[in-house]
C-alpha cells in the first residue's frame, strides 16, 4: 500500500527541507511546491492526504490556497505556518478552513502530532467508529435545525480550530462539544468539561495548570490540571463568560503558546488541546462591557456554533419525548396520555431540552402506572408567544402540597443565632443555611431545576453542584 502523500508548499528553501526530512522519517511521500501557482498545479494532478503552507508566498498568500481547498478538495486537510507572534494570521487562516496551524520556528514534535491528527482525517480506518459514544445520535432530532446542526458538527470535527458555541440553558452545547469530540481525529484521547462559572477564583490556577508538589500549604503531591488532563483531546470551557479577568490573561496565554506551567514549576509543559468554549451569555456584550478580554474572545470565537432554542424546534418534541421517557422508565416503560404532546407544544421551554427532562422526570414521579397525564406536567410560567423566555419564577410560592409532593424533601433551617452568637463551625452552619435555601427554592418549584436556580440567581450547572455537595436528591417517585 503506498503511503499517504502530503503537499508541502514554502519558497524558504531550509524550512522546506526540514519539513521534507522530517515527514519522509513518518514513512510519508512528499511532493514540495515553492509557489501558490505550484501548488495549484500539483494538486490538481494528485490527491493529497494532507497540504502544509506558509503563509506568505511570493505569488501570493497561503490564505488563498485555504481557501481553494477548502472549497475544492474538501477532504484534504489544510494547515498553515506562521509567523511567530502573528496568532491574528493563525485565526484567520482557522477561519478560512484551515484544519490547524504551527508557529515558526516549527517545533517538531508539534508539527509531527498535527500531522499525525491529519493523517487519522483522511483514513477513513483511523476514523472513529460512528457508534461510538457521543457521536451525533445522541442529539436527538430531526427538524431542519438538528440536521443543519448535524452537518455543521461533523465539518467541524475535521478542524481543529477553536469553535464557541452559544444557546440558551439547556440547549445542548456540552451534547454538541462532545459529538463534535467523538467524530473528530482526537476521539481517542479524553474529553474534559470545565464549568468556569463552578471553580472558586482562588483555585482556578490550580485546577487548570495543576501544581508542583510543594507549591503551597496542602500540595502533597504533584497534580495535572485541566490542560494536562486533555492533552490529546479536547478542552471544554462552559460558562466561559464567568472566568475572571486574571484567569482570562492566564488562558489566553496557554492556548497561544500551547503550553501552560504548573504552580512551582520552573519550565513549562507542551499541552495539545482543542479548545470547545460555551456560553449562554452574549460574549460580545461582556467584551463592551468590559468583563470579558478582547483579546480572549477573538481567540475563542473563531468558528461559531449556534445551538436552536427548543421552542424553534418544537417539531422534535416527539421525538425528545420518546427518548427521555425510555431512558427514565425503559422502552414502553411510560407513556404521554390526551392532549399531553398539545400542552408540551404551547410551552416555551425556557430552560430548553433540559426542562423537557426535568418536567418529564416530575411528571413521571406522579403518573399512575407510568401514564403521564396534562394535570402531571405542572407546567408554569413561560407560555409560547410570551414576550419574556427567560426562566421564570413561578407566580405564587408553592407551597408543599399533600399527595405526591408531600414526598418533596422538607427544608430543615440552622439553628438561629443570638445577635451576637457565632456558630461553634462556620463551614457546617454555612452548609446547613445553604441546604435550608436551596431545599426551599427546589420545594417552591417542585424539584424544578431550572426553576429554581433561576430563582436563586444561579445557573442550573451551579445548582446541580450544590446539589451534589450538600446531598440533596429529587424524591423518588
Ligand atoms: N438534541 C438533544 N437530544 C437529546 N438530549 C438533549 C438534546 N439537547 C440537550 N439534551 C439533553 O439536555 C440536557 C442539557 O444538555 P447540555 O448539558 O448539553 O446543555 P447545555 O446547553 O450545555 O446546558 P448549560 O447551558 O446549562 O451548560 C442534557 O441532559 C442533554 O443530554
Amino acid at each position: 500500500m503506498s503511503s499517504p502523500r502530503i503537499l508541502v508548499v514554502d519558497d524558504e528553501p531550509d524550512l522546506r527541507e526540514l519539513l521534507e526530512i522530517t515527514l519522509l522519517k513518518m514513512g510519508l511521500d512528499v511532493d514540495s511546491a515553492a509557489t501558490v501557482r505550484e501548488a495549484r498545479a500539483l494538486l490538481g494532478q494528485k490527491p493529497y492526504a494532507l497540504v502544509l503552507t506558509d503563509m506568505r508566498l511570493p505569488d501570493g498568500l497561503g490564505l488563498e490556497l485555504v481557501r481553494e481547498v477548502a472549497v475544492h478538495h474538501k477532504s484534504t486537510p489544510i494547515a498553515v505556518i506562521t509567523a511567530y507572534g502573528s496568532a491574528e494570521n493563525a485565526v484567520v487562516a482557522l477561519k478560512a478552513g484551515a484544519f490547524d496551524y504551527v508557529s515558526k520556528p516549527v517545533v517538531l514534535d508539534d508539527l509531527r502530532a498535527m500531522v499525525r491528527a491529519a493523517l487519522k482525517l483522511s483514513d477513513p480506518a483511523a476514523a472513529p467508529a460512528a457508534s461510538q459514544a457521543g457521536d451525533t445520535s445522541r442529539l436527538v432530532g430531526q427538524s431542519p435545525a438538528m440536521q443543519a446542526l448535524r452537518t455543521q458538527i461533523a465539518r467541524l470535527a475535521r478542524s481543529q480550530a477553536p469553535i464557541a458555541i452559544n444557546g440558551e440553558s439547556g440547549s445542548g452545547k456540552e451534547l454538541a462539544a462532545r459529538a463534535i469530540h467523538a467524530q473528530s481525529a482526537r476521539a481517542g484521547k479524553p474529553f474534559v468539561a470545565v464549568n468556569c462559572g463552578a471553580i472558586p477564583e482562588a483555585l482556578m490556577e490550580a485546577e487548570f495548570f495543576g501544581y508542583r508538589k510543594g507549591a503551597f500549604t496542602g500540595a502533597n503531591d504533584e497534580r495535572d490540571g485541566f490542560f494536562q488532563a486533555a492533552n490529546g483531546g479536547t478542552l471544554m470551557l462552559d460558562e466561559v463568560a464567568d472566568l475572571p479577568l486574571a484567569m482570562q490573561v492566564k488562558l489566553l496565554r496557554a492556548i497561544q503558546e500551547r503550553r501552560v506551567r504548573k504552580i512551582g514549576a520552573t519550565v513549562e509543559e507542551p499541552v495539545d488541546v482543542r479548545i470547545i468554549s460555551a456560553t449562554h451569555k452574549d460574549l460580545a456584550r461582556c467584551v463592551e462591557n468590559g468583563s470579558f478580554r478582547q483579546d480572549l474572545f477573538y481567540r475563542l470565537n473563531v468558528i461559531e456554533l449556534t445551538l436552536p432554542p427548543l421552542r424553534e424546534r418544537l417539531d422534535d418534541l416527539p421525538l425528545l419525548v420518546d427518548a427521555i421517557l425510555a431512558r427514565l422508565a425503559g422502552p414502553g416503560g411510560a407513556r404521554l396520555g390526551p392532549g399531553v404532546l398539545d400542552a408540551l407544544r404551547g410551552y416555551a421551554f425556557p430552560g430548553n431540552v433540559r426542562e423537557l427532562e426535568n418536567v418529564l422526570e416530575r411528571a413521571l414521579a406522579f403518573a399512575d402506572d407510568g401514564v403521564i397525564e396534562v394535570g402531571d406536567l405542572l407546567l408554569k410560567g413561560a407560555k409560547l408567544g410570551d414576550a419574556a423566555v427567560v426562566p421564570q419564577p413561578p407566580q405564587t410560592p408553592v407551597s408543599v402540597a399533600p399527595g405526591p409532593t408531600a414526598a418533596l424533601e422538607q427544608a430543615a433551617p440552622p439553628p438561629p443565632l443570638a445577635h451576637d452568637a457565632l456558630p461553634s463551625n462556620l463551614p457546617d452552619y454555612l452548609s446547613q443555611v445553604e441546604r435550608d435555601i436551596i431545599l426551599r427554592a427546589l420545594n417552591q418549584t417542585q424539584f424544578n431545576r431550572t426553576q429554581a436556580a433561576s430563582l436563586l440567581g444561579i445557573s442550573v450547572r451551579q445548582l446541580r453542584y450544590q446539589m451534589q455537595k450538600l446531598d440533596i436528591h429529587a424524591p423518588e417517585p
